[in-house]
């Protein structure tokens, strides 16, 4: 489709002039405010199947011009909500060096330095993403709160390899590794709610789950995310830095954020 950025003429603002959505409602993120939470004793703690791949295994670490992603073979899944939910890619949303926040879903207006979403489509009812993009039932996608703090061992199993796709449509294959342990430790405690894709289309079609705990990375590793890559093509004589491509929060309207935790 027609190209959208984050700033300028072409920035967010102005999406729904392509894609009406974007102005629609159901939108993502959210701020996820204490005084609409709803504890939901019925949800389940997310389970997840054959997220530990083996490094025989060769992932596609690609960068497409607005996030640096990984896609991911279709047996791993979400086997916790009323479908079976597959995994399609994982990308990634950040801030810039001079500016450690780039979180989309902010918590009582704190913003993350960055945020990891792990994007999944209903394969009980769509054969695949592109069929499932734009249906409510659609969608999964978990999102992982990202600090600056401890060196993070798992993050470093693609970061090292971020250099060789510096520039729109780069693309490296990586060897496999334990997605999960991109994951917090606790898989039980999670706030829900139904929001969209975060960029155009703005599809609501997502059924969002963003973990309470976050992960930490390394001053260093944020850097290397936040300072590799761009989102222009590798001849272009001025290269356009890929960073802060993190949409401003929306309006919640009546929804509920339901959650996991009780304290
Ligand atoms: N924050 S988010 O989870 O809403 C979200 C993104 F923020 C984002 F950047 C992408 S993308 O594919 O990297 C680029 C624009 O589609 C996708 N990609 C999804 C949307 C459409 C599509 C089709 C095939 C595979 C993945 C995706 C996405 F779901
Ligand atoms: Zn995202």
């Amino acid at each position: 489709g027609a190209k959208w950025t984050y700033n300028g003429p072409e920035g967010e603002h102005h999406w729904s002039k392509h894609y009406p959505y974007c102005g629609g409602a159901f939108q993502s993120p959210i701020d996820i405010k204490s005084e609409l939470l709803r504890f939901d004793p019925t949800l389940r703690p997310i389970e997840i199947q054959n997220y530990n791949l083996s490094p025989n295994e060769q992932l596609t670490l690609g960068n497409n011009g607005h996030s640096v992603q990984i896609s991911l073979p279709s047996k791993m899944h979400i086997s916790s909500l009323p479908h079976r939910y597959t995994a399609a890619q994982l990308h990634f949303h950040w801030g810039s060096s001079g500016r450690p926040s780039g979180s989309e879903h902010t918590v009582n207006s704190k913003q993350y330095a960055a945020e990891m979403h792990v994007v999944h489509f209903n394969s009980d009812k769509y054969p695949n993403m592109s069929m499932a993009v734009d249906k409510s039932d659609g969608l999964a996608v978990l999102g992982v709160l990202i600090e600056v703090g401890e060196f993070n061992p798992a993050f470093e199993q693609f970061l090292r390899f971020i250099n060789g796709i510096k520039y729109i449509d780069q693309r490296v294959q990586v060897p496999g590794f334990n997605i999960r342990a991109l994951l917090p430790a606790r898989l039980d405690e999670f706030y829900r709610y139904d929001g969209s894709l975060t960029t155009p289309p703005c599809y609501p079609s997502v059924l969002w789950t963003i973990f309470r705990n976050h992960v930490t990375i390394s001053r260093k590793q944020f850097l290397d995310m936040a300072t590799a890559l761009y989102s222009s093509h590798a001849q272009e004589s001025s290269p356009v830095p890929l960073n802060e491509n993190f949409r401003k929060t929306q309006l919640v309207d009546s929804r509920v954020v339901l959650v996991s935790f009780k304290e």
